[in-house]
């Protein structure tokens, strides 16, 4: 569960005062995430989302954020608006953390996606990167190839007690993907995350892209590699299902296009996605509050997903 920071009843009870949103009737903790507290509240007049921001997420990019969840929104794709309170004030404090009251959008995230279920997000991506195209706004990708370095010496020290050679292993990795990673492709906002726990779906319908707090200004391609690193196998990692895979991105293609060098970049851009997600579920493994209500994810999930796409082209 992700709850770093506790809200009293009274101080939730006074925050939500300043909205429009009636009387606060009950509050939980939400079960998934690692990233920020989020709690899902029930008022005298619907239900709401509310996320407190943590420590991967910079206060000074929330507006990049609501600008872009905004853009989306009225471009028509199912993404959660954070809401404003009666002064038109949308990021706020509570609890001393930067924190918002969002928009809760109906559906459950999948487990075991289907191909048409997998096809239908990439699709949903597709148009996501349509609608901003043009975007007159963006925000550097805090956690790309350039950062990937600094991330691998914060955790190296203990790798090997994950796993014994993981940090040879890492390094070896580490130093290959950067060395290809391509650099004239073309670039744009991207989710940078849009794992199946952040879509919410009603059986073949997306309904939900959510926590585009990792958004940010990269290779189009790549928020295709890592929405196939994450649909495109089993939680652990060990069981890749290629008609997933390949659904996901035909579903990308069917509304959006790649180009053969995209397509041909995809390899390494799936490679650095494994590296970036094994890096920093690494560095959570070793340093998440033992006191955190939080489920920490497996960094070998993540390892052994950068093995299988190492081992051969699974976009092939
Ligand atoms: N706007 C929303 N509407 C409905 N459910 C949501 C919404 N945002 C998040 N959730 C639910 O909360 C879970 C955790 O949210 P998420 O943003 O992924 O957390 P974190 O940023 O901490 O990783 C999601 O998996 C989803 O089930
Ligand atoms: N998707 C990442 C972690 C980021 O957490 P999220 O709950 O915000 O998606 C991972 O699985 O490592």
């Amino acid at each position: 569960m992700a709850v770093y920071t506790h809200v009293s009843a009274e101080s939730l009870a006074a925050f939500l005062s300043r909205y429009d949103v009636g009387a606060l009737v009950s509050a939980k903790g939400i079960a998934e995430g690692v990233e920020n507290s989020n709690y899902m509240v029930d008022t005298t007049q619907g239900r709401y989302f509310l996320t407190l921001y943590e420590k991967r997420v910079a206060s000074a990019d929330l507006p990049f954020f609501q600008a872009l969840l905004d853009r989306l929104a009225a471009a028509g794709c199912p993404v959660p608006r954070m809401l404003p309170d009666r002064t038109a004030t949308t990021i706020q404090t509570l609890a001393d953390r930067p924190a918002c009251l969002i928009e809760f959008l109906p559906g459950v995230s999948l487990s075991h996606p289907t191909p048409a279920q997998a096809h239908a997000v990439g699709a949903a991506m597709a148009d996501m990167h349509a609608a901003v195209a043009d975007a007159p706004f963006a925000r550097p990708n805090t956690l790309g190839p350039a950062d990937w370095q600094a991330l691998f010496a914060s955790c190296a020290d203990q790798l090997d007690t994950i796993e014994p050679g993981l940090r040879t292993r890492v390094d070896r990795s580490l130093t290959d993907i950067v060395a290809r990673w391509p650099s004239d492709l073309p670039r744009s906002i991207i989710h940078a995350d849009l794992f199946p726990d952040n879509v919410l779906m009603l059986d073949d319908s997306v309904t939900g892209l959510i926590d585009f707090y990792f958004a940010c200004t990269d290779i189009r391609a790549y928020d295709v590699a890592v929405m196939h690193t994450s649909w495109a196998f089993d939680a652990t990692g060990r069981r890749y299902d290629d008609a997933v895979g390949a659904a996901a991105v035909a579903g990308y293609c069917a509304r959006g296009r790649l180009s053969d060098a995209e397509r041909g970049a995809l390899p390494v851009l799936a490679r650095g996605a494994c590296l970036r997600f094994l890096l920093t579920r690494a560095y959570d493994w070793i340093h998440t509050p033992a006191d955190a209500l939080v489920t920490r994810k497996d960094p070998l999930a993540y390892r052994r997903r950068l093995d299988a796409y190492e081992e051969r082209n699974l976009f092939a």
